[in-house]
């Protein structure tokens, strides 16, 4: 086995495509992949490949074929195309996209659709800060068309606290550049010096100690058991000993991969695979955290401050109330909990409130942390932990 390592020499940032089911996502995605292909920064991947279900890849303790990674000059991207409208909410809502910025897709044919709203809200709530747009399809559109949809997108990104006038939006066709028309592969670098520009490198907390959010779990057959998932703070190696707090687990990391590739030294921001050893394929699942020792401890109770989403945001028609008890979505975990709101009793759609929760099993928790509140698979509610509770 002699696989090449990867070397870090450019800030990693994880991206994404968002946007309405068939306004091109996985086709631009593909078209980034072949002109950095072509610019020798990246590997061309095409369009049925990135489509296809994760558990198909696992081969090698490699993570979700969803991510696709590319450099540019100055910088190394995951970029995650998710492959429908309730895998987007699964991964926006569960954290396990965890973008630093995204690319907004839309139709230059079609304009704004209900999911091009709903990604923009959902964005926005789970602290996605640089959104670029692509307005694809442009080479089917009618110029004059297209500039009333650039119109209607900036202000459905002002509308919902972006900077609509300021963001960076590119003309782009996502399929003339899989051709290879030069044009249109002119649009998709232009696009990627925007998404270069316009999203800053994030701050990463890497002296914390160690956390990885849990996404997935495989068994390589004859090397044990893999995590895989991003890594929320500090930095992981071969040899670092960690827990699996709420359960037995306590063992040593025995290898670290990105994308196939082995790391010296795996850090927050990261899309990683840890072998771990000595450890049952049971034992570990999707919510649960990979920690350094004694960092963590999972509690059932907390405060937060909940945004209820209005009927027009696709929440709730009707009040909640003290006794509510929907799932909560908290990093990758998704856990039942009982809300108690107090003397404010109840909650309408639309209004911000202050609860208690009680989830039915204890999680990793801190003041600070995000979640969505989902009923019958859609979203009703997001919100902030601010207290912990014994
Ligand atoms: N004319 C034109 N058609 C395009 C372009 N990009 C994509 N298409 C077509 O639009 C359709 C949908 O493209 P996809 O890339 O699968 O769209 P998607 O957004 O990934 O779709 P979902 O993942 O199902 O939401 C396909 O038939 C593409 O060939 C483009 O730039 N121009
Ligand atoms: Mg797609």
């Amino acid at each position: 086995m002699s696989k090449q390592t990867y070397v870090r020499t450019k800030p990693h940032l994880n991206i994404g495509t968002m946007g309405h089911v068939d306004h091109g996502k996985t086709t631009l995605t593909a078209a980034l992949t072949k002109v950095l292909s072509e610019r020798g920064t990246g590997a061309f991947v095409p369009a049925d490949r990135i489509d296809r279900a994760p558990e198909e890849a696992a081969r090698g303790i490699t993570i979700n074929i969803a991510h696709v990674e590319y450099e540019t000059e100055t910088r190394h991207y995951a970029h995650v195309d998710m492959p429908g409208h309730a895998d987007f909410i699964k991964n926006m809502v569960t954290g396990a996209a965890q973008l630093d910025g995204a690319i907004l897709v839309v139709s230059a044919l079609d304009g704004v659709m209900p999911q091009t709203a709903e990604h923009v809200l959902l964005a926005r709530q789970v602290g996605v800060d640089h959104i670029v747009v692509a307005l694809n399809k442009a080479d089917a559109g009618d110029p004059e068309l297209t500039d009333l949809v650039e119109l209607e997108v900036r202000e459905l990104l002002s509308a919902h606290g972006y900077p609509g006038d300021t963001t960076p939006v590119v003309r782009v066709s996502g399929l003339r550049a899989l051709e290879g028309d030069p044009r249109w592969t002119g649009a998709i670098e232009a696009l990627l010096d925007a998404v270069d520009i316009y999203v800053p490198t994030p701050v990463r907390h890497t002296r914390a100690p160690f956390l990885l959010p849990v996404e997935n779990v495989l068994t390589i057959t004859g090397r044990g058991t893999v995590v895989t998932g991003a890594i929320e703070r500090g930095t992981v190696r071969v040899g670092d000993r960690i827990e699996v707090p709420g359960t037995d687990v306590a063992t040593v990391v025995t290898g670290v991969e990105t994308f196939g590739k082995p790391m010296e030294s795996a850090e927050a921001g990261d899309n990683v695979a840890l072998l771990l050893r000595g450890v049952a394929r049971d034992a570990v699942r999707r919510g649960h955290v990979v920690a350094a020792p004694g960092s963590v401890v999972p509690r059932r109770r907390f405060t937060a401050r909940v945004y209820v989403l209005s009927a027009a945001e696709g929440g709730r028609r009707t009040p909640v109330s003290t006794g509510y008890r929907p799932q909560f979505y908290l990093r990758t975990a998704d856990v039942v909990g009982t809300v108690d709101l107090g003397a404010t009793a109840v909650a309408r759609p639309g209004d911000t409130v202050t609860m208690t929760v009680e989830l039915g099993r204890a999680v990793p928790l801190e003041p600070g942390l995000g979640f969505a509140i989902r009923e019958g698979g859609r979203t009703v509610g997001a919100g902030t932990v601010t207290t912990v509770l014994p």
